[in-house]
């Protein structure tokens, strides 16, 4: 889909929420970093937002894991999103499934403010339920886009996140020595 980086001279009201979401490995933060960096070309005022404990690849900057990055400000909740991001242009959020549940109040009222905002996430966790805030941001958004990674099993496109380490906890924090991306049958099968 092409996005125009001139959307938010439409002034109040005039925003936009945009939903990147898939399994892990499907691309969700490459998308993420190809439109904040479009609109950085663009000349536009951009600030970016992960939540503080993703430190993962690195502590501030948003890191793909390709590592194409781009350099964000790690926040503790989405309130701090909002004093941070409201007097931009465009805001970007990464992880955002690890967010609050006021995350959805707090975008809508920056796109309330004439702000484009453009949100990467996991749509489903390992057991393959709803992350967080994201069904919440997927209903509010203006374009949604579903990414697939490649299924490590048989090739086909994947949308699960297999978890690969006995562990229960919803969050766990890693990348492919605990996570493959799975189609459904293979997501399915016995191991
Ligand atoms: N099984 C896979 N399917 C697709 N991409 C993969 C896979 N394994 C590794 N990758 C790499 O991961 C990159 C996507 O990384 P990233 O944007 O960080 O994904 P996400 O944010 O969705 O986890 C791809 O461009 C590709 O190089
Ligand atoms: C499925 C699942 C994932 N996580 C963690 C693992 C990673 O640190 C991130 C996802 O990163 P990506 O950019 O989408 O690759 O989330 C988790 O904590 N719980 C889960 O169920
Ligand atoms: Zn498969």
């Amino acid at each position: 889909m092409l996005f125009s980086e001139k959307i938010y001279q439409r002034g109040a009201y005039g925003g936009s929420i945009e939903v990147v979401s898939g399994s892990m490995f499907s691309g969700k933060t490459e998308e993420l970093i190809r439109r904040l960096k479009r609109a950085q070309i663009a000349k536009l005022q951009v600030e970016i937002f992960k939540p503080k404990t993703d430190i993962r690849y690195d502590e501030t900057a948003v890191v793909s894991h390709d590592h194409n990055s781009i350099q964000s400000t790690p926040v503790e909740n989405s309130s701090a999103i909002l004093l941070l991001g409201a007097n931009t242009q465009v805001v970007g959020i990464d992880e955002a499934q690890f967010f609050d549940d006021d995350l959805p109040e707090v975008v809508n009222k920056l796109a309330n403010k004439g702000i484009r905002v453009i949100i990467a996430g996991l749509d489903m966790d390992f057991a393959g339920k709803p992350f967080g805030p994201m069904p919440a941001l997927m209903a509010i958004a203006e374009h949604v886009t579903k990414v697939n990674a490649v299924c490590v099993r048989c090739g086909s496109p994947a949308m699960y996140s297999y978890r690969k380490v006995a562990n229960d906890a919803k969050i766990l924090l890693g990348e492919k020595e605990s996570y493959e991306p799975r189609c459904r049958p293979c997501f399915h099968a016995e191991d």
